[in-house]
């Protein structure tokens, strides 16, 4: 009998397996960071190449830490940095052009032009998704008006795009499946969340060839088998989900009105909104969580999403552009070596502000500065400005949903950090609930293979896994809480729109 789901939890900043046992407890973990490329201000790529390479070996050592043999895997789970956009050749198998990440401000020209001529609206109404340059759709977009010989080889049907999961599926696979999930293709930019298939008028108005795009698949259902040269025998990958969404699910928000927030190299607050998809009139984005069931009658969960783009980044930041650490763990201390953030705020808007902001050209700003300030009190500001950054998408989520959120569920590496989950409760006001098992991204990819294959049975027995790590209090006064709040919302105002060219 099967003893393990194996989890391949492709990140935007590193490349991680687990193998998860029947009570959801992690039995091994490997990781490995890969490099970041920076083109050029506000650019982001990654070499498909190393994101492969470095997923493929950290998987083998999951397995081969505890010597486990192909036949105690049930099956193969996968998720993955969303968005982030590939595009290889069929033949060959080789990319074409570096990954273009979710981070990426390469097509805020594109997406300019799109909304000049009201095009915006139609992608809202489709995919439920903002004109923004963090999707796929004018990523590929980009590849194929700006790689040489692209645009003919893609009408040819001579090349494939992929998000993330769909490039190493393809790749375990060896080129026998070319597919993805519900929760990914939403993301895309050019999937209809409703009709719940690619959308032919956005494909026509990007130029983009249908012949290139996967097929979409229920998140929990077998999307192929890998090649039994990389684990010894043919496993099934069962499960693909988009990170936030697999988070979602490894936190066990099954009913209409739970959320959690993951704390990664960005932060996502998502809310399970049940078979509805909800129009965010407060700059969220509707989203598919899951589909479920029969391929050719998938039920679908949507979901609300407040997309935070930088958050754990900054800390990064501190630790290899500013040297002010030498872990991301240290930023704790660093911040507690101050009583308060002295009047300082940080606002990460490295690559433009994301949800609800939606503003491309704003940038990072340090408000605050006095003669006094110290290198902890910009530690205490970036770890404060994730936990505001956080409040502007909770309240935006609780004016779209009319459900005020009671608690919070939270995890992602950040999570860790003790200072940080306080501050995020007393910054919201209500009790923040970090679970045994940060790592829900992975776990919730485990839940979809394993419940595919019958390892688990269902939603009930998986949510029964759950249990609580810690939870955090707010413990600061409501007149405290909102004169804090009011001073991030001043530093937000002046950090917007401060890239002139685009
Ligand atoms: N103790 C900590 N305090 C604050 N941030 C942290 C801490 N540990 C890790 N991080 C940040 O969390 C991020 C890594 O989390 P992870 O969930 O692995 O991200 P991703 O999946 O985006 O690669 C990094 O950006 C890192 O700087
Ligand atoms: O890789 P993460 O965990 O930062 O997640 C990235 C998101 O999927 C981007 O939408």
């Amino acid at each position: 009998m099967a003893r393990y789901v194996l989890s391949l939890d492709q990140g935007t900043t590193s490349s991680r397996a687990i193998l998860f046992d029947h009570d959801g407890k992690i039995v091994s973990v490997a990781q490995k960071e890969f490099p970041q490329i920076y083109p050029a201000p506000g650019l982001v790529e990654h070499d498909p190449e190393a994101i492969w390479s470095t997923q493929l070996s950290v998987a083998q050592r999951a397995v081969s830490m505890v010597e486990a043999k192909a036949y105690d895997i049930a099956a193969i789970g996968i998720t993955n940095q969303r968005e982030t956009a590939i595009v290889w050749d069929k033949t060959t198998g080789k990319p074409i052009f570096n990954a273009i990440v979710w981070q990426s401000r390469l097509t805020v020209p594109i997406c300019d032009a799109l909304t000049a001529k009201g095009f915006d609206k139609e992608i809202r109404e489709r995919t439920g998704l903002v004109t923004d340059a963090y999707f796929s759709g004018t990523k590929v977009k980009w590849i194929l008006d700006n790689v040489k010989g692209a645009r003919e080889k893609a009408e040819r049907g001579e090349l494939l795009f992929g998000t993330v999961d769909t490039f190493l599926i393809w790749r375990l696979t060896k080129g026998r499946s070319h597919v993805t999930d519900y929760s990914n293709a939403s993301r895309t930019l050019l999937f209809n969340i409703y009709t719940k298939d690619w959308d032919d008028v956005i494909l026509k108005e990007l130029n983009i060839p249908r012949s290139m795009l996967p097929t979409v698949m229920p998140s929990s259902s077998i999307f192929g088998e890998s090649d039994p040269e990389f684990f010894g025998a043919a496993l099934p990958i069962a499960g693909v989900a988009g990170d936030q969404q697999a988070a979602t699910f490894g936190q066990a928000c099954y009913e209409t009105g739970m959320a959690k927030n993951t704390y990664g190299t960005g932060s996502f607050l998502l809310m399970n909104t049940g078979e509805k998809g909800i129009q965010s009139e407060h700059g969220l984005l509707t989203t598919i969580a899951w589909g479920l069931g029969d391929p050719k009658k998938p039920e679908i969960t949507y979901a609300l999403e407040g997309s935070i783009f930088v958050t754990g980044a900054a800390v990064q930041w501190l630790r290899d552009g500013l040297q002010a650490i030498t872990s991301s763990i240290e930023v704790e201390s660093l911040a507690l070596s101050v009583p308060d953030n002295g009047g300082i705020y940080m606002v990460p808007a490295f690559v433009g502000l994301g949800a609800p902001h939606w503003n491309p050209r704003a940038r990072g700003a340090i408000l605050g500065i006095t003669r006094g300030t110290t290198m902890g009190h910009i530690a205490r500001a970036t770890l404060e400005a994730m936990c505001y950054q956080t409040r502007d998408v909770a309240t935006a989520m609780a004016n779209d949903s009319k459900v005020e959120a009671t608690t919070l569920r939270v995890d992602g590496g950040a999570s860790v950090n003790n200072l940080l989950m306080q501050f995020q409760a007393d910054v919201l006001g209500i009790p923040v609930q970090r679970p045994k098992i940060a790592e829900t991204t992975a776990l919730g990819a485990a839940y979809l293979a394993g419940l595919a294959v019958n390892f688990w049975k269902s939603e009930k027995e998986i949510s029964s896994y759950w249990a609580l790590d810690r939870t955090f209090e707010p413990k600061i006064s409501e007149d405290e809480r909102e004169s804090l709040y009011a001073g991030w919302k001043r530093a937000v105002e002046r950090s917007l729109d401060w890239v002139q060219e685009s």
